[in-house]
C-alpha cells in the first residue's frame, strides 16, 4: 500500500468536493528525478479517466484578479498580465498561510506544489552554470526573461506595498520567481477549456491552471485526451452546494498503467529549449528540438527543427534579401541560389561556432542535472545546424544543375 503525504489527501477531498475527480488508485509519490509524481496502486486499463478538474476551480487571470480584489482593491490596476494576475494570487496564499484568508480559494493546491529550492529552470541556475549556455539561444532567453520578470514583480511589489506594508515587505522577488515558475512550468492553455478542447495554443489562449490535473509528469507522445463535459444532472457530486453545475476538464490516459508505474501525461511536442526554459528538465534526443535563427537587419526569428524542417521559410526570405541586393533580375537564377546557399551556410557556420563545448565548459562547476540538459540541448542544436548545413549544400547542387541545364558550367572554389 502507497503512503501519501496529507496535503495529497486534502488536495483529493477537496477537488472531489467540488465537483472533481482522482482515479482512486492514483497515488501520489516523490522521485528525486522528476519532483512529485502520480503512480498506479493497482492496473489502471486504457482510457480511463485519470483526474478531471471543475472550471470553478481553474486558476485563470479572471478568477486571481477577481480573488485578489476581494482582499485589496486592485481598481487603479489596469496593466497587468496574466502572469501578474496568477503569480500575485499564489504570493498571497503564501503570505496567508497560516491566517487562511478565506478570499483566497486555493490552500489545498498551492500546499501540494513543490518547494521553491526544486526548481531548475534556468533562472534558478548558478552564474556558472548559466555562463556554460552561452553562445546558445537559451542564454539570452534567460536573460530576457529574468529582465521581464523582474520587471513584472516590482510593479507588484510596489502595489501590494501601497496596500499592505507587511505583505509588500514579504512580497519578495524569490516569492514572484517561485509563483511564475510555478506557472511556466505547470500551466496549461485556455484552449484547453474550449468545448473542443486543445492543447494548441493561439494569439489569444492565456495560461491556466488546472489544479489536480497538473501533477502527471509528462512522456512525449503518450496517447492522452482531454475532454469538457457539462455533468449529468443525475450525479450528485458535479452540483456543488451553490447548485452551480459546470463545466469539467478530464485527462483520460489511453494506454494501461501497471500496478506500480507512473501515471504521465503529454504536455505536446516542445523542443528542449522550452522544457528547459519553462519547466526545468530536457528529453535526450528530443525529435521536437528546434533553433531559432534570425537574419542580420529584420526583426522575425525563424524556427528550423530537425533534418531542417522548417528550413524552406528563412531560405525564401533570404533568397529575396540577395535578389535584391543583387539589382532585382539583373541576376542569374542559379547566381542567387549559389549566394544564398553560401551566405546560409556561413551563418549557420558561425552559429556552430558560437555554441559551447564540452572543452570551453570544462572547470566549470555544473549540478548533474543541469549538466543533463545541457548535453541534450547543446547535441540538438548541433544536430539542426549540422542539418541546415547540408540543406545548404543541397540547395547549392541544385543551383549547380541550374546553371548546367543553361549550359554554364560552375565551379567551386574550395
Ligand atoms: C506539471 S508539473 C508535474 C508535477 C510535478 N512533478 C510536481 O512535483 O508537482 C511539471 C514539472 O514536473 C517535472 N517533470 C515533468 N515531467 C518530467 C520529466 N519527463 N522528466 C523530469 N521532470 C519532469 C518538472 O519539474 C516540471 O517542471
Amino acid at each position: 500500500m502507497l503512503t501519501e503525504q496529507p496535503v495529497f489527501s486534502t488536495l483529493k477531498k477537496w477537488l472531489s468536493v467540488s465537483g472533481g475527480t482522482f482515479h482512486p488508485s492514483a497515488h501520489f509519490q516523490y522521485a528525486e528525478a522528476s519532483g512529485n509524481s502520480v503512480v498506479a496502486a493497482e492496473d489502471i486499463p486504457a482510457d480511463t479517466t485519470i483526474v478531471a478538474c471543475p472550471f470553478s476551480l481553474v486558476i485563470t487571470e479572471e478568477l486571481a484578479q477577481k480573488n485578489i480584489s476581494k482582499l485589496i482593491s486592485t481598481d487603479s490596476v489596469t496593466d497587468w498580465t496574466e502572469r501578474q494576475w496568477i503569480s500575485a494570487y499564489i504570493c498571497l496564499h503564501w503570505l496567508n498561510m497560516t491566517t487562511k484568508a478565506p478570499e483566497l480559494e486555493h490552500y489545498p493546491y498551492i500546499a501540494c506544489l513543490p518547494a521553491s529550492d526544486q526548481p531548475m529552470t534556468p533562472l534558478h541556475f548558478t552564474e556558472p552554470e548559466l555562463q556554460a549556455f552561452k553562445g546558445s539561444n537559451i542564454y539570452q532567453a534567460t536573460i530576457d526573461r529574468q529582465r521581464e520578470w523582474r520587471a513584472e514583480w516590482q510593479q507588484c511589489q510596489s502595489f501590494i506595498a501601497g496596500q499592505n506594508g507587511e505583505w509588500g515587505r514579504k512580497f519578495t522577488w524569490d516569492l514572484y520567481l517561485a509563483a511564475a515558475t510555478h506557472i511556466s512550468s505547470r500551466a496549461f492553455p485556455s484552449s484547453l477549456l474550449d468545448p473542443n478542447p486543445t492543447l494548441v495554443a493561439s494569439e489569444d489562449t492565456k495560461p491556466v491552471l488546472l489544479p489536480g490535473v497538473d501533477s502527471l509528469n509528462h512522456k512525449r507522445a503518450q496517447p492522452v485526451s482531454w475532454s469538457v463535459t457539462f455533468p449529468n444532472s443525475n450525479v450528485e457530486l458535479a452540483a456543488p452546494a451553490s447548485g452551480n453545475r459546470q463545466p469539467i476538464i478530464s485527462l483520460v490516459l489511453h494506454t494501461a498503467t501497471a500496478t506500480g508505474d507512473e501515471l504521465l501525461n503529454n504536455y505536446g511536442p516542445k523542443p528542449n529549449a522550452e522544457l528547459i526554459l519553462g519547466y526545468g528538465f530536457s528529453l535526450p534526443d528530443n525529435p521536437d528540438d528546434t533553433i531559432l535563427l534570425k537574419i542580420g537587419g529584420i526583426d522575425k526569428k525563424w524556427e528550423v527543427g530537425r533534418e531542417a524542417q522548417g528550413a524552406g521559410a528563412i531560405w525564401d526570405e533570404l533568397l529575396q534579401v540577395i535578389q535584391q541586393d543583387a539589382g532585382g533580375d539583373e541576376q542569374e537564377d542559379y547566381e542567387t541560389q549559389m549566394d544564398t546557399a553560401d551566405t546560409l551556410a556561413s551563418m549557420v557556420q558561425i552559429l556552430l561556432e558560437k555554441l559551447p563545448t564540452e572543452e570551453k565548459i570544462k572547470g566549470i562547476e555544473i549540478r548533474q542535472e543541469v549538466k543533463r540538459m545541457w548535453k541534450d540541448y547543446i547535441r540538438g542544436q548541433r544536430e539542426i545546424l549540422s542539418s541546415l548545413l547540408d540543406f545548404c549544400q543541397q540547395k547549392e547542387n541544385e543551383a549547380i544543375e541550374l546553371a548546367r541545364s543553361k549550359g554554364v558550367d560552375l565551379v567551386i572554389e574550395e
